[in-house]
């Protein structure tokens, strides 16, 4: 129906209303049924205001044009409504109850106020779902139960809180089986089951949704956390279909003695050796915080105390363990029972020296007269630490460890190689390896999976200092985070190595390009390739815009001579291997972030050795860290040197995503070939010397050289040509015109004077435009596609459509990390959308 017809014409009623047309007269599309059947509810306000017309307004009308089926929760006048309604004439059980009869003076009223009146639409159906698929999985001592116990799935009206008490009488009964069956073993018999670990997560068919940790399984914790998150993919998501996932983990723990302890205290001592973590990534092992919570109750305690009655301070096992708990001790003193140590020593440290968890024994103070009570404390030491493992937090801060502290963190080994660890990459100054923290010592996300990376910088000369530069470097972007700019999660130094945590790329921009095939030139993709451009240019907006503060360096040991390096508001390495990838959805379209903030390295690396560099770099690498230097070399380095980078990045994209796979080996190669080799090697920048400049550059060479003496090397113009060939045949006008202006674009960055490239802020108002019209030319044709007798020329793919939603979300769930930005001393956080990151599942 054409959409002039619709308006004034289509209108929505509820079940019980007269007929949708305009026209008076019976209801022709009166829902069957028994003829003269009174409506289910009449005379209640919905009933009323079903019984009046109601024309839908333009923007309605073309929304029903596109979702047929969507369902309308109309708002309108009432007093528009009487005046456009027509009368009813439907039979007198359908008739609008006449109104009660009230003050003229308030009708007047409150006819001056027009007041509005909610229409409720029934018979069609919801946008919202009234039911959710809901999945329950439980898992004991790290083992899914019985699959009949553990792997469930329901139906739920997710918004009915009735539904989670039956989710909660669903859990505890296998709770409460699990643990009939575990005391039938008689050697179980005092076994308590106890949360490890709990999470809510809604999973939509496209993407993922908030997490929540789940902390204590009662029916309202239940509810809470899943209407919330369901509300908030919903907010975000609204016509994508949703489950929700809760993961339950349980673990067992003895407090009851079985005859072959004898003694209450080994029990204590063989319960904490099992449940010891595995070692971390530096070979320490440490009793996670869920388990230690369990081990230090003033229940144990008392026990342990009233199988060993001090003889020092006071017989009542009852009251002093009490004042243990209540001095902030219990963790000490059961690691002094874990050591053997006697009671009476044990609690000389808590009385004597007012030792308590946060005013520990430090090493060296052997002072005490109480006898054996040094070398106790020395044993003691040895261990302590490992029951008090820290708690990471998102603080964008540097910390500095003891020699013994545990940070809960592991490794994850390469399946592959058998290596011990899994490396994501080396740089010039250390590893980055994926890694995992215990569950119950973060609050980053609920997903008890989730792989984190850690940079790590051995604390020797030049990587000291580099860590220094990348840290204070990263210090302000953390303050000024950025949905394409990779912030960390933390920092320490321990043992003379420096370590930053990251959250976990996909993979980096080099590996995709190379390994992974174009998604093709569809509309979206299009859309989705200029907002990542966008994206990175406003990053580095951001970051060129930084003014600098006071010097970054001051706090740190070691004084940097800021003569050599940049400061801040420059990145100065931009290349394909910095750009990390983080896909929301394994498969789709990923989002760029900006990454590797050393950039004060550049400087550090001492001009003699710039050859050497180079020629190892050849060899080592196909591509080096040098290819997308500018002309500008030798020259001083300011913010255009930035643009020119970024400009190579987006040309060897635009050849990756536009041209058939192996043409982006063949422009590598094809600028090698055209290297003057005048240092003895072939260099493959994007420029080169100009002919006639480099005849008399002497043994300089092309490093020698002036920028303005350079000139694109034949090999990009030739590229150049051939993308614009190639998308002169493009047949819409998303791929011919925008990647062509985009290639205009990149052409004006490559401008040999400095000067002449656009600064940042320049490029993303360009990119901005071309971004938008993207979108709303995708938008079009998505439309065109999905209208019957559209065309279908444009491969859409969801993830496309999605990754727009991704990049919205990660603005505000990465960039602004609203969920990291939170106290993480609260422990029943909701957590909204993480940031991308790669998930182990
Ligand atoms: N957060 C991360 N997630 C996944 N991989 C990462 C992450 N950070 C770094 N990597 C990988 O490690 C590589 C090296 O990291 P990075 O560039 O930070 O080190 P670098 O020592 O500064 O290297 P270079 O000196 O070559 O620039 C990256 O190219 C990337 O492949």
């Amino acid at each position: 129906m054409p959409r002039d017809s619709l308006e004034g014409a289509v209108t929505r009623r509820s079940p019980t209303g007269p007929s949708p047309t305009a026209a008076p007269g019976p209801s022709p599309t009166r829902r069957p049924g028994p003829p003269n059947k009174p409506p289910a509810a009449p005379g209640r306000a919905r009933g009323d205001a079903g019984t009046h017309e109601a024309p839908l307004d333009a923007s309605e009308s073309s929304s029903a044009t596109r979702h047929q089926r969507v369902p309308s929760l109309s708002v309108q006048k009432a007093s528009d409504r009487s005046a456009e309604a027509p009368q009813p004439t439907s039979p007198d059980h359908l008739s609008p109850r006449p109104p009660a009869s009230r003050p003229s003076s308030i009708r007047s009223a409150r006819s001056r106020e027009r007041p509005f009146q909610i229409i409720e639409d029934d018979p069609l159906p919801r946008i919202l779902p009234e039911k959710s698929e809901c999945r329950l999985r439980i898992t004991f001592d790290g083992r899914d139960g019985t699959p009949k116990q553990s792997q469930l799935t329901f139906e739920k009206t997710w918004t009915d809180p009735a539904s989670y008490g039956e989710l909660y009488q669903q859990i505890k009964q296998r709770v409460d089986a699990h643990k009939r069956e575990l005391v039938r073993d008689r050697q179980n018999v005092g076994i308590e089951v106890y949360q490890r670990h709990g999470s809510c997560l809604v999973v939509g068919g496209r993407h993922e949704g908030p997490y929540s940790v789940i902390e204590d399984y009662e029916a309202e914790v239940l509810e809470q956390k899943a209407i919330q998150n369901i509300c908030g993919f919903i907010y975000r998501h609204p016509f994508e279909p949703f489950r929700l996932e809760i993961c339950l983990h349980f673990s067992s723990i003895r407090k009851t003695p079985q005859q072959s302890y004898g003694r209450y205290g080994r029990m204590v001592i063989a319960e904490i050796n099992s449940k010891m973590s595995d070692n971390n990534f530096m070979d320490q092992e440490f009793l996670p915080r869920v388990h230690r919570d369990q081990l230090t109750s003033a229940q144990i305690i008392e026990n342990i105390l009233r199988e060993e009655p001090p003889r020092k301070f006071g017989s009542d096992p009852r009251r002093l363990s009490q004042e243990i708990v209540q001095r902030g001790a219990s963790t000490l003193f059961i690691a002094c029972v874990h050591r053997s140590m006697e009671n009476d020593l044990a609690l000389h440290l808590i009385f004597g020296h007012n030792y308590n968890d946060t005013k520990l024994p430090l090493p060296g103070k052997g002072t005490c007269r109480e006898p054996s009570c040094d070398y106790e404390v020395k044993i003691l030491l040895k261990h302590l630490r490992a029951f008090f493992a820290r708690t990471i937090e998102r603080d964008g801060k540097r910390h500095e460890l003891e020699y013994d502290e545990v940070m809960p963190i592991m490794n994850i080994a390469n399946e592959e190689t058998g290596a011990k660890e899994t490396k994501l990459g080396e740089g010039s100054y250390g590893s980055v390896t994926a890694v995992t923290i215990d569950p119950s010592h973060h609050y980053l996300t609920g997903d008890p999976d989730r792989t984190f990376a850690l940079k790590k910088f051995t604390d020797q000369g030049n990587f000291a200092a580099s860590f220094r530069r990348e840290f204070s470097m990263l210090e302000r972007l953390f303050r000024k985070q950025h949905p394409h700019i990779v912030t960390h999660i933390t920092s320490w130094t321990q043992r003379g190595i420096h370590y930053i945590l990251y959250p976990q790329a996909t993979r980096n921009l080099r590996t995709h390009i190379d390994k992974h095939q174009s998604p093709g030139r569809s509309g979206v993709n299009v859309a989705w390739l200029l907002r990542q451009f966008n994206g990175l240019a406003d990053g580095l907006r951001s970051i060129h815009e930084m003014t600098e503060e006071t010097s970054g360096y001051e706090h740190s040991s070691t004084t940097v001579d800021q003569t050599n390096h940049f400061v801040y508001g420059y990145h100065h390495d931009i290349k394909p291997e910095n750009i990390l990838l983080f896909e929301h959805v394994p498969g789709r379209n990923p989002v760029f972030k900006l990454s590797d903030f050393g950039a004060g390295k550049f400087h550090t690396m001492p001009k003699s050795q710039i050859h050497e560099t180079m020629i190892s770099q050849q060899s080592s690498q196909l591509r080096g860290t040098m290819s997308y230097y500018g002309p500008e070399l030798r020259r001083s380095k300011t913010r255009p040197f930035d643009i020119w980078a970024l400009a190579c990045v987006y040309f060897e994209v635009t050849i990756w995503f536009a041209l058939p796979p192996g043409h982006l080996e063949q422009f590598h190669l094809l600028r090698e070939e055209q290297s003057p080799r005048t240092l003895g090697w072939a260099d493959d920048y994007y420029w080169r010397e100009s002919p006639v400049a480099g005849a008399g550059a002497g043994a300089g060479g092309a490093t020698a050289t002036a920028a303005d003496d350079a000139q694109l090397r034949p090999a990009v113009t030739q590229y150049f040509t051939l993308l614009r060939d190639e998308l002169a045949k493009d047949p819409d006008e998303i791929g011919r015109l925008l990647l062509g202006s985009l290639l205009d674009l990149i052409l004006e960055c490559f401008a040999i004077n400095p000067k002449e490239r656009p600064t940042a802020d320049k490029l993303c108002n360009r990119l901005d435009e071309l971004q938008n019209q993207a979108e709303t030319l995708a938008k079009n044709y998505e439309r065109e596609v999905s209208t019957p007798g559209g065309s279908s020329g444009h491969s859409l793919q969801s993830s496309d459509a999605s990754d727009h939603d991704h990049d919205n979300g990660n603005a505000s769930s990465n960039g602004g990390d609203d969920f990291f930005a939170r106290s993480p001393s609260q422990r029943n956080l909701t957590f909204p959308e993480d940031p991308p990151s790669h998930r182990h599942r």
